[in-house]
C-alpha cells in the first residue's frame, strides 16, 4: 500500500477516536400515555410527533449536546409504560443508567399515583441514590386553572419530588401553557437540565470521580440555572 495513504488512514482513525463523544444513558419511565415518546421525540427531533403509538419494549433516541466545549451524547431510553410490553427486558433498562426521568401527566392524577410503583421498580433494580432523578409533569398545555380538582397540583408534585430527592418541573411536549398557569418549562430545555454544567459535569468529569457521594439532588439544585427551574 502507498505509505501516504496508510498514514492518512491511521490519522483518520485517530481523529475518529478523538471525536467520539461520551454517552449518557437517560432512562424515561412512567405510566402508559403520559407522553414519554412525545417528550423524547421533542427533545431529539425538535418537534411534536403527529402520531404516537404505544411503545413496545424500548425505543432509543439520541441527542448530541456541546457542554463546556465537549460533545456529550444523551441517549434517551423511551421505555414502554404498559407492563405487558416491558416483561423480561426491564433489567436491561436499569443497567448503567446515568439519570432517570419519571414522567406523569398533569391532567391525570392516576399517573401521578402510579409514580410510587416506578420508584419501587428503581429500588428493586438497585438504582443508586447518586443517580440523578427528575420528576416531569407533562402535558402542561392542557392544564386548566379552573379545573384544579381533576389535575395534579404543583404543590403535590413539589412535595413528592422533595421526598424522593428529585428535581421537579412541568413541561409540555406539545404547546406552551394556557395563560394563567405558571411553573412551566419547555421540553426543549430538558437537555440543559441534564447538562454537565449543572450536575453531570461533576459526575462525569474524571477529576471528580472520587466524589460521587457528594452528588445528590441538593447539589443539583443549588448549581442549576434557576431560570430553568421555576420552583427552586
Ligand atoms: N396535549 C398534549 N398531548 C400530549 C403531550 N405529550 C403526549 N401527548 C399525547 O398523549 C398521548 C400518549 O403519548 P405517548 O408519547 O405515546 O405516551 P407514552 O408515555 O410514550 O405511552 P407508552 O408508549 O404506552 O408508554 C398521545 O396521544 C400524544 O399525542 C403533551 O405534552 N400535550
Amino acid at each position: 500500500m502507498d505509505s501516504s495513504l496508510e498514514f492518512s488512514g491511521s490519522l483518520g482513525s485517530v481523529s475518529s477516536l478523538l471525536t467520539r463523544c461520551r454517552t449518557f444513558k437517560v432512562l424515561v419511565i412512567g405510566d402508559s400515555g403520559v407522553g414519554k415518546t412525545c417528550l423524547t421525540h421533542r427533545l431529539c427531533a425538535g418537534e411534536f410527533p403527529c402520531r404516537s403509538e404505544a411503545t413496545i419494549g424500548v425505543d432509543f433516541r439520541e441527542r448530541v449536546l456541546e457542554i463546556d466545549g465537549e460533545k456529550i451524547k444523551l441517549q434517551l431510553w423511551d421505555t414502554a409504560g404498559q407492563e405487558r410490553f416491558r416483561k423480561s427486558m426491564v433489567q436491561h433498562y436499569y443497567r448503567n443508567v446515568h439519570a432517570v426521568l419519571f414522567i406523569y401527566d398533569v391532567t391525570c392524577p392516576a399517573s401521578f399515583s402510579g409514580l410510587t410503583s416506578w420508584v419501587e421498580e428503581c429500588r428493586q433494580h438497585s438504582l443508586g441514590q447518586d443517580i440523578p432523578r427528575f420528576l416531569v409533569g407533562n402535558k402542561s398545555d392542557l392544564r386548566d386553572p379552573k379545573k384544579t380538582d381533576s389535575q395534579v397540583s404543583q404543590e403535590r408534585a413539589v412535595s413528592f419530588s422533595k421526598a424522593h430527592g428529585m428535581i421537579f418541573f412541568e413541561t409540555s411536549a406539545k404547546d406552551p401553557p394556557k395563560k394563567g398557569t405558571s411553573g412551566h418549562t419547555y421540553a426543549h430545555q430538558l437537555p440543559q437540565l441534564l447538562s454537565p454544567s449543572c450536575a453531570l459535569h461533576s459526575w462525569i468529569s474524571p477529576r471528580s470521580k472520587g466524589d460521587l457521594g457528594a452528588i445528590g439532588s441538593d447539589c443539583w439544585r443549588t448549581s442549576h440555572d434557576a431560570s430553568l427551574l421555576h420552583f427552586y
